[in-house]
């Protein structure tokens, strides 16, 4: 297949490399020409990927004309730039051609959609999207080491040839889903529960306080994603709390690494900063904490994210905030005695 792969950040970069050794032919794109002049220069991005060579087969390009003639176009670009980047795809991908996403986030330019709406939105409805989505650090991705992958569509056709693209037998492995909407929702919100997590950590709380926060963390964004129309059962999928162990627990997520800064005393500007790289989750908690108030579901670890990012409250305060909560059953049980 030949295959047309925007953006060259860590994700964007690991993927072509997967798509490349699974001996399908490569373009990668990217916005900025340094990044492109870097990726001729060095076959690398040390910052990014360390040690990781990109091959000489893989072709890197500022021109997206050549997403013309794709089997397949995959979208690895921060939020912010998903709605800008599909709007001048569609000016180029015919009719047809499967478009795959791969950042996680919503569109807040639009109302907080999902990024497969705003595709579809910039496309005119003419291109299935699939979004592919999981636990996948990409510098794992890029070293072999075994994954698994979730490819969701409301297009089996579009699922199933995303998977047999990108699926291998040594070290990727993808699963098919039709509840899109439960696999974006997942990839966008758990980003909130890491950002806490890593504040949690930060602070030198213990254990028991991260598990507390990842478990309940989980129940409000599903409980959030239900409401949207998302199946609950996709939550406790590789999406949903997959994504959720590996970015709440890995040393290579920067939104744990920026929530670790919060907890340790630094701004969430800061902290983004000193990370270097599109921390989602700081996005991602605004379209949360809008959406529940709009849908009037419970969110209060999104509440309290918010609080800190946005409106400056310590972390220690909203520590507080949580455990003063009211008392409450753990799930919404029916007592027959
Ligand atoms: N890094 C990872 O391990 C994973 C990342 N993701 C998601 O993939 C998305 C991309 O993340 P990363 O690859 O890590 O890189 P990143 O977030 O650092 O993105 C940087 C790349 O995006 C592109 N870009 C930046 N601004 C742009 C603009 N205005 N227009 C077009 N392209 C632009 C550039 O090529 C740049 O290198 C994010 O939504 C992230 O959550 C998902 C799974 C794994
Ligand atoms: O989504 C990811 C892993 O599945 C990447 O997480 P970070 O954006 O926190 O690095």
């Amino acid at each position: 297949m030949k295959v047309f792969v925007l953006g060259t950040g860590g994700w964007g970069i690991a993927l072509a490399m997967l798509l490349h050794h699974n001996g399908h032919a490569v373009t990668s794109w990217t916005f900025f020409q340094e990044e492109c002049d870097l990726l001729h220069r060095e076959r690398a991005n040390e910052k990014l990927l360390p040690g990781v060579r990109i091959p000489e087969g893989i072709t890197v390009t500022t021109d997206m004309s050549g997403a013309a003639e794709a089997d397949l176009v995959v979208m690895a670009v921060p939020s912010f730039a998903v709605a800008s980047t599909a709007e001048q795809l569609s000016r180029i991908v015919p009719a047809g051609t499967v478009i795959v996403n791969v950042g996680k986030g919503l569109d807040s330019q639009h109302g907080y959609c999902r990024f497969s709406e705003t595709i579809d939105r910039a496309m005119g409805g003419r291109n299935p999207v699939v979004a592919l989505t999981g636990p996948t650090h990409a510098e794992e991705v890029a070293r072999g080491v075994p994954t698994a992958i979730v490819a969701a569509s409301a297009s089996r056709a579009a699922a199933e040839l995303t998977q047999a693209a990108f699926m291998n037998d040594t070290f990727f492995r993808v699963y098919t889903s039709s509840d899109l909407v439960g696999c974006e929702l997942g990839g966008a919100f758990k980003n909130i529960i890491a950002l806490g997590a890593g504040i949690s950590d930060g602070l030198g709380l213990g254990d028991n306080s991260k598990a507390a926060f990842m478990t309940r963390g989980l129940t409000e964004i599903a409980r959030l994603g239900v409401t949207l129309g998302a199946k609950q059962e996709t939550f406790a999928g590789l999406s949903g709390v997959g994504d959720l162990i590996v970015t709440c627990c890995s040393m290579h997520s920067r939104n744990r690494r920026a929530g670790i800064l919060i907890g340790q005393g630094k701004t969430a500007q800061e902290a983004m900063q000193e990370v270097g790289a599109t921390v989602e989750g700081y996005y991602a908690t605004e379209a949360g904490y809008r959406l529940a108030q709009q849908q009037g579901v419970s969110m209060p670890i999104t509440e309290a994210m918010y609080e800190v990012l946005y409106n400056g409250l310590s972390a220690k305060e909203a520590i507080r905030m949580l455990l003063g909560r009211p008392r409450r059953g753990e799930h919404e049980e029916v007592w027959f005695h």
